[in-house]
């Protein structure tokens, strides 16, 4: 992994990024444990610093993603006097050592590795065996409140896939993919079709900027964890059993459209999907993006109108604490309290019953979330199904991070009994 004996400048200059950083991170230090728009932060304050060019703000997002996502384990001891010991080259030498040793390898960060980790061995991938290494705790980082929200997340292989960088899934929204991954070939960006689910390809390569590629900008590919794409390929597989293929669709929290758009191409020209979130601007992107992969059966609700009558079928794909991204947004796990969880499982229950009379009888309720607590999944589930006897459950499952290496999500399909039922 690291090659190349550094000369005397590139090792002067790995000093100065070390230090650099260090003054970044104890600036964001007020930050960490209560901003949940922090990357959006991050993002800003990068982008203030003129001296920076691309490289240097991929490597100090990479090593300021690392803090956060092992936060108990860098928190005090990237502030510590010896926080950085410049003449040792091991993980063990110092905080910001082993801090640089756990960052990904990139163009970005392997010139800094390279000239101050000359004599590690290569980090193994799993954290659980990184924390063993550094004689760390790897439990500590999730917060400890979760354990009884979901206890699975504490062991391996769930516990490493939660913290582990997430991998880069695009949905391919053409059937003809021959031109797109000729383009990633030119690019030198690898790529793999995903064994589980057609259509979703895996991107290998670090820090690739989809967003300017030829295919992105032709609505042939969006960005989508392979997780969230497979909610609708499960909730539909239940539903096949009908009789018809529901053909009216609410979908009730289409926010910026990522499943409204996969929900529109699994469909076909036939279905209709009317299109409703509370935010206008995600609705406006929505419209952007069905435009740009000529979706034309997709119609947005603006905020102002009301949803119609009745559908053959929901979607909600509620707001949640989003414990299920923490691989791909760590500082949630320290800015999320179970105060939140609470007021999630709030609203969206209250988003479901709201929904429910506008269910067509015999017609499906789809209800999902990015989250692994069970006080937003089956607690809630449950008690919509308390409180609305004329629905039953046809499918509830939680996608592990491990089992598919996706976030984290949960999916439970409802259906509304044939006859006629009085429901308020
Ligand atoms: C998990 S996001 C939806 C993601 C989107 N379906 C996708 O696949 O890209 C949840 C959405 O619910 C919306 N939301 C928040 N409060 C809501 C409410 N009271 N009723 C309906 N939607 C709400 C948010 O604006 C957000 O866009």
């Amino acid at each position: 992994m690291l090659p190349e004996t550094p000369t005397p400048a590139l090792i002067r200059h790995a000093h100065s990024q070390a230090r650099t950083f260090l003054a970044l991170f104890n600036e964001l230090r007020p930050h960490l444990h209560a901003d949940r728009n922090l990357p959006a932060r991050i993002q800003q304050r990068l982008a203030r610093e003129r001296r920076f060019g691309s490289r240097d703000r991929r490597l100090y997002r990479e090593l300021l993603y690392t803090a956060i996502r092992h936060l108990p384990w860098f928190e005090n001891a990237l502030v510590a006097t010896d926080a950085f010991t410049p003449a040792a080259a091991s993980p063990a030498a110092s905080p910001f050592h082993a801090l640089l040793w756990l960052a990904a390898d990139s163009p970005a960060t392997l010139p800094l590795k390279r000239a101050l980790l000359l004599a590690a061995p290569p980090a193994p991938p799993a954290p659980t065996e990184r924390a063993a290494f550094l004689g760390l705790d790897a439990a500590g980082l999730l917060p400890a409140w979760f354990r009884s929200h979901c206890p699975e997340a504490f062991a391996s292989p769930n516990l490493d896939a939660l913290n582990t960088r997430a991998p880069l899934w695009l949905r391919l929204q053409t059937d003809e993919p021959a031109p797109v991954l000729a383009e990633f070939d030119a690019l030198g960006w690898p790529h793999r079709a995903s064994p589980e689910l057609a259509g979703a390809l895996e991107l290998l390569f670090p820090d690739a900027d989809i967003t300017k590629t030829d295919a992105y900008q032709r609505g042939l590919v969006e960005i989508q964890d392979l997780g969230s794409q497979l909610i609708l390929p499960i909730a539909l597989a239940k539903i096949a059993a009908a009789p018809a293929l529901p053909l009216r669709w609410l979908d009730a929290c289409a926010g910026a459209g990522g499943k409204t758009l996969q929900l529109a191409r699994l469909l076909g020209p036939a279905a209709q999907i009317e299109a409703a979130d509370p935010r206008s601007d995600a609705l406006a992107e929505l419209a952007r993006r069905a435009a740009r992969a000529r979706l034309k059966n997709i119609r947005v609700l603006p905020p102002s109108q009301p949803p119609a009558a009745l559908y053959d079928a929901i979607l909600v794909d509620a707001p949640c604490s989003g414990t299920g991204t923490w691989r791909r947004a760590p500082h949630l796990k320290w800015t999320t309290t179970e105060a939140d969880i609470r007021a999630a499982a709030r609203l969206q229950l209250e988003i479901l019953a709201r929904h429910a009379p506008r269910v067509c009888p015999g017609g499906f309720l789809i209800y999902a979330t990015c989250s692994l607590s069970r006080h937003e999944n089956e607690a809630v589930a449950t008690r919509f199904l308390e409180a609305h006897p004329s629905f039953r459950l046809l499918h509830s499952e939680t996608l592990l991070p491990a089992a598919r290496n996706t976030d984290g999500f949960h999916v439970s399909v409802f259906r509304k009994q044939a006859s006629p039922a009085v429901e308020v």
